[in-house]
């Protein structure tokens, strides 16, 4: 099994505990009945650089990032060298995350707010809204199109667009097919760890092509990367551990947004 299968498989396991513990219908009612706090995709749209800047404390290629972890003072960091949206990690075994830490970062910044984690159910769906989300990620590679339609169609009957992660063509095709307007291409294998900003330049003509917006994500070092996939097309930046490494987060964000 690769660690893709791994994750998804004791994540069918954590979310069948959850349901046990927490009431469908109740949190449903609750999600639907809150206000989204912030419009993600124009928050993402603008001409200069759209940096979604990732709260992230251990990831299973890298272990512990980031020893000294506050992710709301990490988020204000972010909030504070311009970044304009902020992704929180909500899977607790495989990436030291937590749903209190995006409860906690959605209640201290004033910016759209992703939950990061691996979607298979409406329930994470419902909950990332309940937790003060503005978007949430779906990952092509572990969904069928059935699942994919229906959970764009549930966040956005909830106010959500959603983040469509894919690595390769034939998943940029089942995302578009299923109506994604935020294509994201993860530059990392997630089955082999492999790394290369190439895949978002192979993959930006087809998405690009059908008016989508393009967010890049994984690996990106230094605003040189930045600026190189920003001429080529490129709308946003996903970047975890790039900023999570540095002594200063919120100077580095600065200089590469200004
Ligand atoms: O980061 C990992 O090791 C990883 C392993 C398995 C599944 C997902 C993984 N990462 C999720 C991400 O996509 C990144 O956290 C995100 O794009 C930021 O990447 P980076 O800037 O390289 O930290």
């Amino acid at each position: 099994m690769n660690i893709l299968e791994r994750i998804v498989e004791f994540k069918k396991e954590e979310v069948a505990e959850q349901k046990k513990k927490f009431n469908l219908s109740v949190l449903r009612e609750e999600a639907e009945k809150l206000k989204v706090p912030y419009d993600f995709k124009s928050a993402i749209s603008g001409n200069g650089i759209n940096i979604i800047a990732e709260v992230k404390k251990a990831s299973p290629s890298k272990g512990v990032i980031r020893e000294d972890f506050d992710p709301v003072e990490i988020a204000k960091a972010y909030e504070r060298g311009g970044a304009k949206a902020i992704s929180v990690l909500t899977d607790k075994k495989f990436f030291q995350g937590s749903p209190f830490y995006l409860r906690q970062v959605a209640e201290a910044v004033k910016l759209p707010v992703l939950r990061k984690d691996f979607i298979i159910d409406e329930f994470q769906i419902y909950g990332a809204k309940a937790l003060g989300a503005s978007t949430f990620l779906l990952i092509v590679s572990i969904l069928s199109d059935q699942q994919l339609k229906d959970f764009i169609e549930l966040g956005r009957e909830l106010g959500l667009e959603p983040l469509v992660e894919t690595h390769d063509e034939e998943e940029v095709e089942r995302a578009l097919k299923a109506g994604a307007e935020i294509v994201g291409v993860n530059n990392r294998d997630l089955k082999t760890f492999t790394v290369s900003l190439e895949t978002t330049l192979r993959l930006l003509p087809i998405i690009k092509e059908e008016g989508k917006l393009l967010v890049s994500e994984s690996g990106i070092k230094n605003k040189d990367d930045i600026l190189r996939l920003r001429e080529a097309g490129v709308d946003a930046f996903l970047v975890g551990e790039t900023l999570m490494r540095s002594e200063n987060p919120e100077e580095v964000l600065r200089s590469w947004v200004s």
